[in-house]
């Protein structure tokens, strides 16, 4: 086992709690289906949010899931002009016996677009 760290993000339609929490939700959980992870390989998740959400802290959808042991925190987002909006990212440490480039970053509702004209980083497929 080693510690690695592996990226996700998704994009809300309105900043209502119980919506970002089931974004939120569906995020974690493609993350954690893709790299075949419990709560027990999980040490940590940090969530940002973009300053238009604000309704919720994300990471209570992580607690909804089950995830009591993992340290969470939420930030918010640097703000960049004209940066894409309504946007949950998360970056979470894991144990795990995947190689580096096996770990599956998780783009979800459109967000694989923030990687057009970046470096490209394993596991997110265009379109995912
Ligand atoms: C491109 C993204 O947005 C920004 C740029 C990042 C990067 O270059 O890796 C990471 C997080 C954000 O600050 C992203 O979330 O992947």
């Amino acid at each position: 086992m080693v510690v690695r760290a592996v990226r996700g993000a998704t994009q809300v339609d309105v900043d209502e709690r119980e919506h970002v929490l089931e974004r939120t939700r569906e995020l974690v959980s493609e993350v954690m289906e893709a790299n075949k992870l419990d709560q027990d390989s999980i040490i940590s998740i940090f969530f940002t949010a973009t300053q238009d959400v604000a309704s919720v802290a994300p990471a209570l959808a992580a607690r909804q899931l089950g995830l009591n042991e993992p340290a969470l925190i939420c930030v918010q987002e640097m703000h960049v002009e004209g940066a894409m909006p309504m946007l949950v990212r998360l970056v979470a440490h894991i144990e795990t016996d995947l190689a580096r480039d096996e770990i599956q970053n998780r783009y979800l509702r459109g967000t694989d677009k923030l990687r057009v004209g970046v470096p490209p980083i394993p596991g997110v497929l265009p379109g995912d």
